[in-house]
């Protein structure tokens, strides 16, 4: 079905590649679409399904090569949502420390019971630039918004992610302990099941 060594992982985030590759092992090595192309497609979608179906299409196009798309983001109650799918471009661009500060002020003398949040990621795996039949797994990770960063693991909205099993901040767990519990991993989970692999 799909040939595994070769699976190409359609993002320019190091962060999930860093993620994703340690909880497929090392039996699959997952290319970036960064050896193949530096430019991201833009995501028109209005789901993290869209965005991710439209990602792994582009990278299956630009690489020949089946692919695994990572859509994912924080949606917070208090912001009805916000910013969800508009996750990695809520401060127009300028990056994680931006985005952070700008959550970190929205949510301003918010009391602790209703800065609740949650991670949510959608894979998509598509073998071939048309497939009719995308694979799409979900993980929602839920949790709290601190009153500020804390810890110097993982990436994005990590360090202002309060893990409430864990008692500390997600970017206080260890790069392992992460990958067992966060959004991510619940929807690595199902592909791998999906797939047969587990
Ligand atoms: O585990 C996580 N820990 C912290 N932050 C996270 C996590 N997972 C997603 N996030 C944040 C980062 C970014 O602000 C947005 C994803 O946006 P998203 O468009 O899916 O990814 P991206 O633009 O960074 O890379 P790409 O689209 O090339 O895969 O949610
Ligand atoms: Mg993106």
């Amino acid at each position: 079905m799909i040939n595994f060594t070769q699976l190409v992982l359609a993002s320019h985030n190091a962060g999930k590649l860093k993620e994703l590759q340690a909880m497929l092992g090392e039996s699959v090595h997952l290319r970036s679409i960064g050896e193949f192309s530096s430019v991201e497609p833009e995501e028109t979608g209005l789901s993290f399904v869209e965005n991710a179906i439209l990602k792994a299409r582009n990278a299956a196009r630009i690489s020949g090569l089946p692919a695994l798309a990572d859509d994912s983001g924080l949606a917070v109650d208090f912001l009805g949502g916000a910013p969800g799918i508009y996750s990695a471009r809520y401060a127009d661009g300028q990056g994680d420390a931006a985005n952070n500060a700008k959550l970190l002020d929205a949510l301003k003398d918010v009391p602790e019971a209703e800065r609740g949040a949650q991670f949510v990621c959608v894979l998509a795996l598509v073998r071939h630039a048309e497939d009719p039949l995308p694979i799409l797994c979900e993980g929602l990770w839920h949790g709290r918004i601190l009153p500020a960063a804390s810890g110097e693991h993982g990436f994005g909205y990590d360090p202002l992610f309060w893990v409430p099993e864990r008692d500390c901040s997600s970017a206080e767990l260890s790069p392992s302990e992460k990958n067992l519990i966060s959004h991510r991993a619940r929807a690595m989970d199902l592909l791998r099941q999906r797939l047969g692999l587990k």
